[in-house]
């Protein structure tokens, strides 16, 4: 049976309209969402802006003015790009958005985050409907760029003028779906750094033995970042720390050989060889320690090892604190955000650090508290994967969770004294 024929002005076909621009790196279509979301809310009476740090990678900022606009403001964030998709491995072409007779949208985004943008709005429209005025002047973002680090993106908003005219006071962004009943909310990401590590040897006859050669030199260090690795992942396995309290350190590419018309040159040892991994650190740990590690262990000098660290997010503060917003009574939001979950109907589960990165990163960096939060219950955590998906109903029922954050959050007057 063919799938049910959408109804153009349902919140259901608004979010297929959304997902079926193809925002993929590495040639994100940018424009044609922007256009799409800025019809979105002045539809809904919203104020629209189009800001443009970097020509062509646009930031849509989108205002619901609050009857106090002197109140520090909410900012809920997303972003318009997505990671790539195979369509040779997906049952539906990831961008086609597809609704299944079973109700569930088969989309490249259609969990991150694509979902949470259009709930926005939609918990907007369904607000509006019912004659309610926040207090707080609410902001939505759409940046791009997120998936390859935001530098280009969520990084340029923030230390913009604009962002700072913005006097946001708390932030919600994207988190992760939770496989269980239970919503999950993340306190803080890892920090996410590119560690490439290069060796250097003498070059030789592939039948010779000796010392120091270049991939030997490699091996040593990649059998000692994988000591590393294996001891991180045991303490996660003995069930003593989840994977996002640990530091991962996995391997993203190998170099080395020389190239041939077939292939590789096979009896000749390269003189350089190199490896890169995925560093993830928590908000806890000592970069400088993991550091002093690289230096002396994974790519020491003595054995003809050079390195690089690329940094691709903080892990403290402007004041230099860890990079984590409070879940307890220190932080008013905290309260007002469990209140709101509670009022939907909703349970939370324990909040946890993301094992992945988010643009919060640099909201937090200014010491704005920010939450990432997704709601997608009973739901796989498919991002990245093939064949993402989230059912419809899930996706409805987001909405009316993010109708009851933002009453909350946009009514409580307490927070301007923090
Ligand atoms: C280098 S930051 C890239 C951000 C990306 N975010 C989600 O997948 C991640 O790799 O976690
Ligand atoms: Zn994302
Ligand atoms: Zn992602």
């Amino acid at each position: 049976t063919s799938p049910p024929q959408q109804d153009p002005e349902t919140p259901i076909a608004r979010f297929q309209k959304y997902l079926r621009f193809n925002t993929a790196h590495p040639n994100p279509n940018y424009t044609a969402p922007v256009s799409f979301l800025t019809s979105l809310a002045q539809s809904l009476g919203l104020k629209t802006q189009t800001l443009e740090f970097i020509p062509n990678k646009p930031t849509l900022l989108i205002t619901w003015q609050g009857s106090n606009p002197s109140l520090p403001s909410l900012l809920f964030n997303s972003h318009l790009d997505s990671v790539p998709a195979e369509p040779s491995k997906w049952t539906h072409p990831p961008f086609s958005a597809t609704l299944t007779p079973e109700g569930k949208i088969f989309a490249r985004g259609a969990q991150d985050d694509k979902c949470i943008a259009i709930q926005y709005l939609e918990a907007i429209r369904n607000l509006k409907a019912r004659n309610f005025v926040p207090t707080r002047t609410l902001h939505i973002s759409f940046v791009p760029d997120e998936e390859i680090g935001g530098i280009d993106g969520a990084d340029k908003f923030v230390k913009s003028k604009e962002f700072k005219d913005l006097d946001v006071g708390f932030v919600l962004d994207e988190g992760q779906a939770s496989v269980n009943d239970e919503f999950r909310v993340f306190y803080a990401d890892r920090s996410p750094w590119n560690l490439i590590i290069k060796a250097k040897g003498v070059p030789g006859h592939g039948s010779r033995m000796y010392d120091n050669g270049a991939m030997e030199n490699l091996m040593d260090s990649i059998e000692v970042i994988n000591r590393f690795r294996d001891s991180q992942f045991d303490i996660v396995k003995a069930g003593k720390a989840s994977n996002s309290e640990v530091i991962s350190v996995n391997p993203v590419f190998l170099k080395a050989g020389i190239p041939s018309p077939t292939g590789f040159v096979m009896n000749m040892q390269p003189s350089e060889a190199e490896a890169g991994f995925d560093l993830r650190l928590p908000p806890t740990a000592d970069p400088d320690l993991v550091k002093k590690r690289i230096a002396e262990e994974w790519a020491p000098a003595v054995r003809n090892m050079t390195y690089e660290i690329i940094e691709k997010g903080p892990l403290r503060d402007y004041m230099g604190r860890p990079l984590m917003t409070a879940t307890d009574d220190s932080n008013p939001w905290w309260s007002v955000f469990k209140q709101a979950i509670a009022a939907a109907g909703g349970k939370l589960a324990k909040p946890e650090i993301l094992s992945s990165t988010t643009d919060a990163r640099f909201m937090r960096q200014l010491g704005i508290p920010a939450f990432g939060f997704s709601p997608m219950t009973n739901t796989p955590i498919l991002l990245h994967d093939h064949n993402e998906f989230l059912k419809d109903t899930i996706f409805l029922k987001g909405i009316e969770v993010y109708e009851h954050i933002i009453h909350a959050l946009s009514s409580f007057e307490e927070a301007n004294s923090i």
